[in-house]
């Protein structure tokens, strides 16, 4: 039987016995670890504060070019590494709650429920997983519940999805379209920002959806727990949709810097097949989620990924003579194989 991330008597006394190993501190927004902490899992280091500094650019009004997303990916400007949080961007209100409720609603279901969609195995595309089962060879113990499936194409894959709530279906449908449209005119956009032709990203390069609802419950070890460990994103882009509760923060310069969730604002970020294709000038970010002891967060990330026989490989518009390609050819699903197998160190296998 899984207990979802729920506490049970085994989780809590495994984390009161590593006794604050990670020596954090946390500031209101909860326990905030060092990079050197999070390397040396279990090896008490010193403690440093990390301050907290925004890293969001909001898109205003329509995702203009001329408003900040068009400055920050502007023709011939050194394109940075970015997160940044989208407003008015299309999706309504009354769709981006209804997904939170949904989401919401299916974490908190019953055990007997959710225990017939959990799966540990590698293979099966729509499961819901927990940290439970893995404790204690976790390293940082992680502390979420991830429902993940592909959302597009969607006929062959709806039909997995969890039939209740009633409404999940069609909510996670109709969120699944808009999101595919957002993702189409920021790729837009950053397309134009590269230099590439107009509708470069409208084809198999992002024909693919796949989704990943979190549940972080409240932790009472936030200290002891991350939600999500340092990773990078391996697709196009994610859109990701968060409740209120902070969590997400990116690495930037060897610190950890929180993404505050705005009100009905997607947080987008690329993936290294983008970084691939813009040949380096889009980086992909690593990222994490920490955890908190009083509320629990929720998100659901929409992966905007390739279908698995496209070709990934630097635009040839961005090569040439002086900017040879920086990455090898890959088929999409190659690329995937290699990011699990090994994703901190998945370009390295693909450098030219
Ligand atoms: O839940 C979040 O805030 C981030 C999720 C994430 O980074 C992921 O699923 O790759
Ligand atoms: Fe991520």
């Amino acid at each position: 039987m899984i207990r979802c991330s729920g506490l049970s008597e085994h989780i809590l006394l495994l984390l009161k016995g590593f006794n604050r190993a990670f020596g954090s501190k946390r500031n209101k927004f909860g326990t905030i670890l060092s990079a050197k902490e999070l390397h040396g899992y279990y090896t008490p280091v010193s403690i440093v504060e990390w301050v907290r500094q925004k890293l969001v650019f909001v898109i205003r009004p329509r995702l203009e070019a001329a408003l900040p997303c068009g400055a920050v990916f502007a023709p011939g400007l050194h394109i940075p590494t970015r997160f940044f949080q989208v407003i008015n961007h299309g999706v309504s209100e009354n769709l981006m709650n209804e997904i939170r409720n949904v989401m919401k609603e299916f974490f908190e279901m019953s055990d007997d429920y959710k225990q017939n969609l959990y799966s540990e195995d590698p293979t099966k595309k729509c499961k819901l997983i927990t940290s439970d089962q893995r404790y204690p060879n976790q390293k940082p113990y992680l502390w979420r519940d991830a429902l993940r499936h592909p959302c597009r194409p969607l006929e062959p894959w709806q039909q997995f999805w969890p039939e209740k709530p009633t409404n999940y279906r069609e909510c996670v449908g109709n969120c699944t379209i808009e999101v595919k449209k957002l993702a189409s005119r920021i790729l837009g956009l950053i397309g134009e920002g590269l230099g590439l032709q107009a509708g470069y990203f409208d084809n198999e390069l992002t024909e693919s959806m796949l989704l990943s609802a979190s549940y972080y419950p409240p932790c009472p070890e936030p200290s002891l727990t991350l939600g999500l460990p340092k990773h990078a994103d391996p697709n196009i882009v994610t859109i990701l949709l968060q409740n209120d509760v902070y969590g997400l923060q990116v690495l930037k310069d060897g610190n950890w810097i929180g993404v505050d969730p705005l009100p009905n604002a997607f947080v987008v970020n690329c993936g290294y097949e983008l970084q691939i294709i813009s040949n380096g000038r889009l980086k992909s970010v690593q990222h994490r989620v920490i955890t908190n002891s009083s509320n629990a967060r929720i998100t659901a990330a929409f992966f905007v990924a390739p279908l698995e026989g496209a070709i990934i490989e630097p635009a040839k518009a961005l090569t040439n003579q002086i900017h040879p390609p920086l990455f090898k050819s890959v088929k999409s699903k190659d690329f995937l194989t290699q990011y699990y197998a090994s994703s901190d160190t998945v370009l390295q296998y693909f450098k030219a």
